[in-house]
């Protein structure tokens, strides 16, 4: 019998969205999978061929582009950042919508304007750097993993580009909005190179989510 299909799913936010689509699909981890004492990162599923891995978001694309997983769920941000040609984003799940945005501090009146550099505390090193050029200026990204927002006070950096929901963590932390780079929702990824090879599980699988989502 063939290796089973390895499902790569973050393990955050986006988890509560993405297991009612699973169960929908007619996928459902086992019991383990919601036991929170359990250290296992990979679980079975009701159906044998399909296994599910929990990872961090930005493990899922790894994983996915590598082959390591041949499908997964992933933030749009995320495939944007790595933009790795083995992935194949091919329906918009349309969960966790959020945005990406630069922000800097409310009391800060100055604008951007003609500078050539900024330093900008981010996750996001490759779209911020992306965003800047585009604008003619050169940005020196501070790499963070989290808790952006405390950069401008503590004099990391005067600029932060993050992910903007509601904007109450913006609020809280006396930040303003002055840019949107980049509208996100989570996304199907798979392999392509295991798309071709095996299309006879992943195609299915595939159509299921578009007819899910109304993407037919
Ligand atoms: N308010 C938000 N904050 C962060 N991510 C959000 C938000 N709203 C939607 N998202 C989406 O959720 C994704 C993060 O998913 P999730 O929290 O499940 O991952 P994670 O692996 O726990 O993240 P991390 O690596 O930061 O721990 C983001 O990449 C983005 O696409
Ligand atoms: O606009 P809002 O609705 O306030 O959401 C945005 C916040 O949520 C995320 O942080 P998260 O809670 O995932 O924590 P993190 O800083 O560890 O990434 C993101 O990095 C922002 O800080």
């Amino acid at each position: 019998m063939a290796e089973p299909l390895i499902f790569a799913i973050p393990k955050g936010r986006i988890l509560d969205d993405a297991l009612p689509l699973l169960k929908q699909v007619g996928i459902v981890p086992e019991d383990a999978f919601f036991d929170k004492s359990n250290r296992s990162l990979m679980f079975r599923t009701n159906q044998d061929h399909v296994s599910i891995i929990r990872v961090r978001a930005f493990d899922v694309a790894t994983f996915v582009a590598h082959g390591a997983a041949q499908i997964g769920i992933v933030g749009s941000d995320v495939i944007e950042e790595f933009g790795y040609s083995e992935l194949y984003a091919p329906v918009d799940l349309g969960i966790g919508r959020c945005r990406l945005s630069v922000a800097q501090p409310k009391d800060d009146a100055k604008q951007i304007g003609n500078v050539g550099h900024i330093r900008v505390a981010t996750k996001y090193p490759n779209l911020t750097s992306r965003h800047f050029e585009s604008l003619g200026i050169q940005a020196e990204c501070v790499k963070l993993n989290g808790a952006m927002e405390l950069a401008p006070s503590l004099g990391l950096s005067r600029h932060i580009v993050d992910l903007v929901e509601s904007g109450s963590t913006l609020k809280a932390n006396n930040l303003v909005e002055t840019d949107r780079i980049l509208d996100i929702s989570g996304r199907l990824v798979v392999n392509r190179a295991a798309y071709k090879m095996r299309s006879k599980e992943l195609t299915p699988m595939v159509q299921k989510f578009r007819e899910l989502v109304g993407q037919v």
